[in-house]
């Protein structure tokens, strides 16, 4: 089973390694800077993103492993667009109940749990050892960072933006392009585009 995944950092280095967790065999990237950088631990880096536009039909599966929430979501509809089979990878010691969804082109990493009911769209992360609870709905692009809590009934808008270790309290709205600062506690909705920080979370100044 061959997977292609457009993005050598080190998220891809990680998405990579779930991958191999989840039963993909062989692995390998792309990335526009693989002129001066050839390998990601042992998985080769073969072109840039023209060259895995061109080789889509080569690939049993392709993800997109960038960690800015736009051009990864960007990537991902283009690569969709352009036949790839997008596919989701889920790390085996997560925990994803069956009666959630999860689209194409996302990622679930080690000890992360997603529970009954929650949806999320493409292209989004579930970091390592965080927590999306029951009837959430996460929109495309979204990146729920490593040790995040969100609780139940919560809405993330696209692209929106976690940050680790913070809680979102349960039933909020929070607005697409939003970013929660690292260690947040999120008690009120969040506007489209703002950044908010801090214990309760307020707006960044
Ligand atoms: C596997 C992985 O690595 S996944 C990636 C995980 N990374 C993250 O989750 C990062 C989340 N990002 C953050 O929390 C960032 O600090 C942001 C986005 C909130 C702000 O970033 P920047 O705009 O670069 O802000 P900057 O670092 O310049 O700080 C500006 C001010 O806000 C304060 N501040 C920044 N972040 C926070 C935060 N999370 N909580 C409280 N205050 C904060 C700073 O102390 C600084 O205050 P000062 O002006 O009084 O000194």
């Amino acid at each position: 089973m061959r997977l292609a995944i457009l993005g050598a950092s080190g998220h891809g280095k990680v998405v990579a390694d779930t991958a191999r967790a989840a039963g993909w065999s062989d692995v390998t990237f792309f990335d526009d800077a693989w002129v001066g950088k050839r390998f990601v631990t042992h998985h080769p880096i073969v072109g840039d993103a023209a060259a895995l536009f061109r080789s889509v039909a080569e690939f049993d599966g392709v993800i997109v492993a960038i960690g800015n929430n736009r051009v990864r979501l960007d990537k991902t509809r283009a690569l969709f667009d352009a036949g790839a089979k997008l596919v989701s990878v889920v790390h085996p010691a997560s925990v994803v109940s069956e009666l959630s969804a999860i689209q194409e082109g996302s990622v679930v990493m080690a000890g992360a749990v997603v529970q009954a009911d929650a949806r999320l769209g493409i292209a989004c992360i579930v970091n390592t050892n965080a927590s999306v609870d029951h009837d959430c709905e996460l929109a495309d692009g979204v990146h729920i960072c490593p040790g995040v809590a969100i609780s139940g009934d919560v809405v993330g808008g696209e692209c929106a933006w976690f940050g680790v270790g913070a809680s979102v309290r349960q039933g909020l709205r929070i607005g697409a392009d939003a970013v929660i600062g690292a260690g947040a506690a999120v008690v009120k909705d969040v506007e489209a585009g703002t950044t908010v920080v801090g214990v309760p979370a307020r707006p960044a100044s």
